[in-house]
């Protein structure tokens, strides 16, 4: 090719990046529109959000959907953001999984705030110091989180779920180290050293295992330590400039987290929605089974069921079920109000969408 091809072809790149920053502006500008007509708070419908970035997938000819994904939730992220800034609480510090699930489900222009654990995040989205909260709530190999759904239990009847999605765990080895035969201590938070027992024992068995309140920080500590490394996710040990030893060190190949998106708006309707609820029966023979069966008379289909300790009521429990279906269709209705006659309290924590990243 001769250099006066390649002129003529980045020429026609410019002249295609400049036609597709005019459109980008066009569609600022009628998200702005969208903004005023919705008015009020609630500018996030994650539901909007997910069709948009499938439709443009299925669209797609020859571009990875992976691309069109990542790029139109940045685009649908600066749009939301010139509506209206959101504000986002997740449990930090910078780096942290919740802060890549962040990332993942709301894109780059958000400005995010760093809590200690699902409670803060709760009482953030409470008292509107932030307008969504990201919160998790099961792990594919450490089970559910308790803490998230003590929380929510606690939290005021106005928050609601507002959207689910899971995010891979990634785990690294980051070290400031080059070589992994210096590292005498590894730091990490008690998750992520359960979700790599069997490689820490094959490959550092002689490192010292010291427990950290977070992967972020344990990232913090192994840039300032010499001869330790850290075990976090990427991001946390790009952001602490530490060097990527091992990749993907999880003991199980597929090592997943699902997040809750919370938040005082309710999500639309849709026909893929899932539902979450909290209940307590009497302490009586029979009273959970017959708690659940009109959900099993509606045929629908519980994805989770957990129960946990009722608060001043030693050895009683409450439990909170998920299930697919949208609070908004006459089946779901007629199963939640016959089961709101058999159960002490019950509580819709919302209907929402999954949030899905190819
Ligand atoms: O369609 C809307 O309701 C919008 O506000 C526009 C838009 C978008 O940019 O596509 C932005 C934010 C919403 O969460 C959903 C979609």
């Amino acid at each position: 090719m001769s250099n006066e091809d390649l002129y003529a072809l980045r020429q026609r790149i410019e002249s295609v990046d400049k036609g597709m920053l005019r459109l980008l502006e066009e569609r600022v500008k009628l998200a702005k529109e969208i903004g005023k007509v919705k008015g009020g708070d609630c500018i996030y419908d994650p539901v909007r959000e997910t069709e948009v970035i499938e439709r443009l997938c299925r669209l797609a000819e020859g571009l990875d959907p992976r691309f069109v994904s990542l790029l139109f939730r940045e685009v649908i992220s600066f749009c939301r953001s010139v509506q209206k800034p959101t504000r986002v609480a997740c449990m930090g510090p910078e780096g942290s999984f919740s802060h890549e699930a962040v990332i993942s489900f709301l894109g780059r222009f958000v400005d995010v705030v760093f809590v200690e654990n699902p409670a803060e995040v709760f009482d953030y989205v409470s008292k509107d110091k932030a307008g969504i909260g990201v919160v998790p709530v099961e792990n594919t190999t450490e089970g559910t989180v308790y803490s998230t759904l003590d929380a929510f239990a606690a939290a005021e009847p106005g928050i609601s779920v507002m959207g689910e999605g899971q995010i891979p765990i990634r785990l690294v080895l980051a070290s400031m180290e080059e070589d992994m035969a210096n590292i005498e201590e590894v730091y990490s938070h008690p998750q992520p050293f359960g979700q790599c027992r069997n490689w820490l024992y094959k490959n550092l068995p002689g490192a010292r295992q010291i427990p950290t309140s977070s992967t972020s920080f344990a990232a913090n500590l192994a840039r300032t330590t010499k001869k330790s490394a850290a075990i976090c996710g990427r991001l946390a040990a790009k952001l602490s400039g530490l060097k990527i030893l091992e990749e993907g060190i999880e003991d199980q190949p597929y090592n997943a987290t699902r997040f809750w998106l919370i938040g005082r708006a309710v999500a639309r309707p849709s026909e893929r929605s899932k539902t979450s609820i909290l209940f307590n029966v009497a302490h009586k023979p029979g009273t959970l089974f017959q708690a659940l069966e009109p959900l099993y008379r509606a045929g629908l289909n519980l994805t989770l069921i957990q129960s946990r300790p009722l608060p001043g009521n030693p050895f009683e429990y409450f439990f909170f079920v998920d299930f697919e279906g949208d609070i908004e269709s006459q089946n779901v209705k007629e199963a939640l109000n016959i089961m709101k006659s058999r159960v002490e309290r019950l509580r819709v924590l919302g209907s929402y969408p999954q949030i899905k990243r190819v």
